[in-house]
């Protein structure tokens, strides 16, 4: 996924932040379809991050009663997760960071968009520690790509991880998904079809009319 990721950018000019847009959007509506007000989005700094914090925008531009925690002071973001905060910052969208603000939040319905495929290690730090308080909240827990805490590629769980009700995952199903019981679907991020071509993974685009899918129901049928 990251070789097509960098293929997708470098050789047919997509750049990250208009994946991310796809993405972002798609997860927020599926938060729309599946989960309660209020939304906590959980970000980290990473493309997950940022994906987090763009569906976060469609959301507050949907007037749903949405905020955000990041694991980090928003001083330690940077690249397109800066790029997103700093707009959500502009809307006055409400950002804190730590467990803390988590609780205060009251969510029912919890994103997580803290870490996706570039999980190094047991979660550390204050993702680890959102991570281990969303496991005790009564909430909808939707994850963007991957749930956080756990290997993309394998489903090993090194450390803390999420436990979702649904994922949504970009792109290709990744294939540590397969460890995990929960409701899967797969979004479009509009990477053409001559990516995975060039790389040679057989692909015929899986979406037809729509920009998300099912993948329970698309392994039944
Ligand atoms: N085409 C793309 O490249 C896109 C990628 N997107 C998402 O971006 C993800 C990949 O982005 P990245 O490569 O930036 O990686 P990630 O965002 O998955 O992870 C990197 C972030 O996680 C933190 N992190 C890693 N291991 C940690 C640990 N053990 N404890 C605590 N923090 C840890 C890093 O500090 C960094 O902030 C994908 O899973 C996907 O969800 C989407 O936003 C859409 C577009
Ligand atoms: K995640």
């Amino acid at each position: 996924m990251r070789e097509i990721d960098r293929v997708a950018v470098e050789e047919f000019g997509v750049s990250l932040l208009q994946m991310m847009e796809n993405a972002g959007r798609n997860l927020a509506r599926h938060v729309r379809e599946s989960g309660p007000e209020p939304v906590v989005v959980l970000a980290g700094n990473g493309g997950n991050g940022g994906g987090g914090l763009c569906a976060a925008r469609h959301l507050a531009n949907r007037e749903l009663d949405v905020s955000v925690v990041l694991d980090r002071s928003p001083d330690g973001l940077d690249g397109a997760a800066r790029t997103q905060y700093e707009t959500l910052a502009t809307m006055g969208v409400r950002v804190d960071t730590g467990v803390d603000a988590l609780v205060d939040r009251e969510a029912e319905t919890v994103v997580d968009a803290l870490v996706g495929y570039g999980l190094d290690g047991p979660l550390r730090g204050i993702a680890g520690e959102l991570v281990t308080e969303v496991d005790g909240l009564d909430t909808t827990v939707v994850s963007l790509d991957v749930p956080s805490g756990m290997v993309a590629t394998t489903g090993e769980r090194p450390g803390p991880s999420v436990d979702p009700d649904r994922v949504l995952t970009l792109a290709l199903p990744k294939t540590g998904l397969s460890e995990i019981d929960c409701d899967l679907s797969l979004g479009d991020i509009a990477i053409p079809a001559g990516v995975y071509h060039s790389l040679d993974i057989p692909y015929s685009n899986p979406f037809e009319d729509e920009y998300r899918v099912d993948l329970t129901r698309m392994s039944e049928t």
